[in-house]
């Protein structure tokens, strides 16, 4: 965590290289020195040279023109020996590349040939443009090259789209096998624009045999605005997550709608290249940016793992000459001890006039980000990290968990209104207390190290509603804590009983035993083993005759999932201390949410601990959910006042989104907003507890089974990598706190006591256009301990002759239930647009994918 402590005020720092399309210049230290001088932290450089272009393509010409004319051989297939007859590209020559092993390569970022294709339709130009891909990573590895950037796969061959993908993925496979140490990205469009595409003098696409093209008098030209995401999806699926595949991704001058901005930032992108045509001009003639991609740079920024930019035929570079001339007048030759770092180099600055004005426009823009807000800076180094949940019931809290649950600015200060307002409605309401002398019982049961206990003191003090207090905590750790507090902070006003919740007796009302008023400060009045309710032979709970009601129980038993901490079954177990009349639990209630998400980072993750943890995707992880992308949203709505807003408010609360983290000028941007359903929720006090039958040693506990089915819409094809979980919960009347996206601005702004839950699929399901995600999901208990199942389904949506077309804004919906039964999930909007789109027409359903049941039975919580 050292760098996390480091990086935590400063604002996105941003390392900017040269990349030129043409470069002649051979990147020696020299010329890399100059471009530190200038102002980059790193520059490109083509791995081999026009020779070796020249040299392969005059192989090539002749080797067509040896060729036997195509033909189908018997099977009627085409395409095989001696079709293909195999051309061998020769080994590099010291004439082929710009590239010698020096002091400097670290500083390089290689990028392999742009003329090569990969996905050629003719099998002979494919494999030519393999070939010829394997020699450069295989020097650049040699070279000790540790970055490379490969051109993206050529998707249009005439009226063929996209169908050699798989072989330019092929190819990268064996790219990575061969560059061990070599991190790959691929150099991908944000969309698929053919008119943004052009051959340049030498490509190999169009010696491409016309046999193996198709003819047609359609047009190619086609826009599509996930084209280029697609075989993006293609080429990580066929590498297989590989945690060395990144994406390269140009900017164009223009961007595409906030959708597939998203989709993008949930994807590796670890380097954005701008060219020097994506800038614009302001009124003094600088180069600059538009709003919309400054917005979406210092959204990449906030990134965990920050992409470098790249700043493509922008501003030219010292030449080697320049840099010879610098080192014969002031600089010692170069060796690697005398190598200046990066900051040393970017310290020395320019002596003469700006020769890099689009440098020197990202540099402002780095200077110009708001610095980290307190919930980033909580939040560094845990971006799409995976933590197990944790199990407070059976695990003992060490009190550094503690300490940080502590830090949150909202919960305790919720909470303090909360009771405040609790106590307040019983003087109000002249409800009689369980206090033998009219003070209001209030105990919270599971204290941890106290922050509770002194909010309701302070919450009393507010209102002037006096109470006796009660502290109940497991954890002998922290009970220790709670006693010191009572002597230090408390002044020993607090009754502090080690005890599980479930056999705590009650408050004492024995008259033998000291009140706390009588007791000398400090004392535990609570501790001794007498406190705690065994259960009789008959198996009911034994009538503890000296004990008393609690007007008010405070507890904050929630998990990520809400319930996934087992706050139903303890609260289950000290609901009969409860005042049977007037009795209020501190939560009410609480719900579980859910959405279908994206996340490929995480499912690389966890792929990549299958083979030490075969549990390891049927895990729900908690984890700060940043690189994701939802998968079913409403349509923009929402105009949003922050560049680094990544989701935005639902419908019922006018809220804002998840992630509102800057104070930058207002923009207005159409923000897609999830749609985060309801699976269930809990109530307290429960009257559904049952009575345990007579003889039975284990009370069911059925009644905390729930199961649900939910559908979300998608609009937009993609992947679902798992499902994304939070919770909401009603601390009392209008009291509330979230973390569910769609509603926790509004109902508890900066609240980072929870992350996320991660609940993941083993394979990934692909979702078509127009499609619903149905999402199955269960929690489950045995009585001794509980669990959670889930499974996902994905069915296309297809309309019949008398549909509207598909152009509409609003997801399409068949008539599959929203939500469970009975919970207010809070998306009329949702549900509004699928009785809209009904009215135009049947919609036939065609599931197309089916998870696995992944179950945590294994590892289920301990009750
Ligand atoms: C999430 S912590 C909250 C601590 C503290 N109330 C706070 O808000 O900072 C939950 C606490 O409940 C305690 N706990 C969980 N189950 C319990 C049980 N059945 N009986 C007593 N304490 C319990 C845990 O030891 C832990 O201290």
């Amino acid at each position: 965590m050292a760098s996390v402590h480091e990086a935590e005020d400063m604002t996105p720092s941003f390392f900017i290289g040269q990349h030129e399309s043409k470069r002649l210049t051979i990147i020696s230290p020299h010329v890399v020195q100059g471009a530190h001088e200038s102002g980059y932290d790193m520059l490109t450089s083509p791995i081999t040279n026009n020779h070796f272009h020249s040299r392969v393509l005059s192989l090539l010409s002749s080797h067509l023109s040896n060729l036997y004319p195509l033909s189908y051989d018997a099977t009627g297939t085409m395409g095989t020996a001696p079709n293909t007859k195999v051309l061998e590209v020769p080994a590099l020559s010291p004439d082929d590349t710009p590239l010698t092993p020096n002091d400097s390569i670290s500083q390089i970022v290689g990028v392999t040939s742009s003329w090569v294709d990969l996905c050629s339709p003719d099998p002979l130009i494919a494999d030519i443009s393999r070939q010829v891909l394997l020699l450069e990573v295989a020097y650049a590895a040699f070279c000790g090259i540790s970055y490379l950037v490969i051109p993206g796969p050529r998707l249009h061959h005439g009226i063929i789209y996209s169908e050699g993908v798989v072989y330019y993925a092929r190819a990268i496979q064996d790219a990575l096998g061969l560059g061990p140490f070599i991190q790959f990205h691929v150099w991908l469009k944000m969309i698929d624009n053919t008119e943004l595409d052009a051959d340049e003098m030498g490509d190999l696409a169009p010696f491409a045999r016309e046999e193996y093209l198709l003819s047609s008098d359609e047009q190619p030209f086609r826009v599509d605005a996930y084209g280029t995401w697609d075989a993006w999806d293609i080429v990580r699926t066929v590498c297989r997550y590989h945690a060395r595949l990144f994406v390269a991704l140009s900017l164009p001058r223009h961007l595409p709608s906030m959708s597939v901005q998203l989709r993008w930032h949930s994807e590796p992108v670890h380097l954005l290249t701008i060219d020097a045509t994506s800038f614009i001009k302001n009124q003094k003639g600088y180069p600059v940016l538009s709003k919309t991609h400054q917005a979406l740079i210092s959204r990449f920024m906030r990134l965990r793992t920050a992409p470098w930019i790249l700043l493509c035929d922008a501003d030219p570079i010292h030449t080697e000459e320049d840099a010879d001339n610098t080192r014969r007048i002031d600089r010692p030759p170069l060796d690697s001890s005398n190598y200046p770092t990066l900051a040393q180099a970017a310290a020395h600055g320019k002596r003469y006039h700006d020769s890099t004005p689009h440098l020197s426009y990202i540099r402002n823009l780095q200077h110009r980000q708001p610095p980290r807000s307190p919930m980033e800076r909580f939040g560094i180094g845990y971006q799409d990290y995976l933590q197990a949940p944790l199990q407070p019931l059976t695990v003992n809290l060490e009190s550094i968990t503690y300490e940080v649950f502590e830090k949150d600015p909202i919960k305790y200060e919720w909470y303090e209104q909360a009771i405040g307002k609790a106590l307040s409605d019983w003087l109000e309401q002249k409800k009689p207390t369980s206090g033998p002398d009219g003070r209001v019982v209030l105990a919270v049961v599971g204290a941890g190290r106290g922050p509770l206990v002194t909010r309701a003191l302070q919450a009393s003090k507010a209102t002037g509603v006096e109470i006796e207090a009660w502290a109940v905590e497991k954890n002998p750790n922290a009970f220790i804590l709670l006693q010191r507090h009572n002597q230090t902070a408390w002044g020993g006003k607090v009754n502090v009983v080690k005890s599980d919740m479930r056999s705590w007796k009650g408050p004492r009302r024995d008259s033998s035993s000291p009140t706390p008023d009588q007791a000398p400060v400090g004392q535990t009045i609570g501790i001794d083993g007498s406190l705690l309710c065994a259960p009789s032979e008959s198996g009911a709970r034994e009538e503890c005759s000296s004990s008393g009601a609690v007007d008010i129980l405070v507890s904050e038993l929630l998990g990520s999932f809400g319930d996934n901490e087992l706050s139903p079954e303890c609260l289950d177990g000290v609901t009969h201390l409860l005042n049977p009349e007037h009795g209020i639990s501190i939560p009410a209630s609480y719900s579980a949410h859910l959405t279908p998400i994206s996340a490929p980072k995480l499912h690389a993750d966890i792929s990549a601990q299958r083979s030490t943890n075969p549990a390891a995707p049927e895990t729900p992880y908690v984890v700060m959910l940043h690189a994701i992308d939802y998968l079913s949203t409403s349509q923009p709505t929402v105009s949003i006042s922050s560049p680094l807003h990544i989701s935005s408010s639902g419908s019922n609360n006018g809220g804002s989104g998840t992630r509102s983290l800057t104070s930058t000028p207002p923009l207005t941007l159409e923000m897609p907003s999830p749609i985060v359903q309801a699976a269930w929720s809990f109530s307290h006090p429960n009257p559904n507890i049952p009575i345990p039958a007579p003889g039975e040693s284990v009370v069911s506990n059925a009644h905390n089974v729930r199961r649900t089915r939910l559908t979300f819409p998608c609009q937009h094809h993609g992947v679902c990598h798992g499902l994304g979980g939070y919770f909401e919960t009603v601390l009392y009347r209008n009291i509330e706190l979230s973390t569910n996206p769609v509603t926790m601005d509004a109902k508890s702004p900066g609240m980072i006591s929870w992350f996320p839950i991660y609940f993941p699929l083993k394979s990934p399901l692909y979702i078509p256009d127009d499609a619903e995600v149905v999402v199955s999901m269960y929690r489950l208990t045995d009585d001794r301990k509980v669990w959670y199942e889930w499974m996902v389904e994905v069915f296309k949506l297809e309309r019949n002759s008398i549909s509207t077309s598909t152009g509409c804004s609003t997801p399409v919906m068949s008539d599959a239930r929203m939500a469970s039964p009975g919970a207010d999930n809070g998306h009329g909007r949702a549900k509004q647009s699928q009785r809209k789109i009904f009215g135009h027409g049947e919609i036939r359903r065609v599931r197309i994918g089916i998870s696995e049941v992944h179950s945590t039975i294994k590892d289920g919580c301990l009750m």
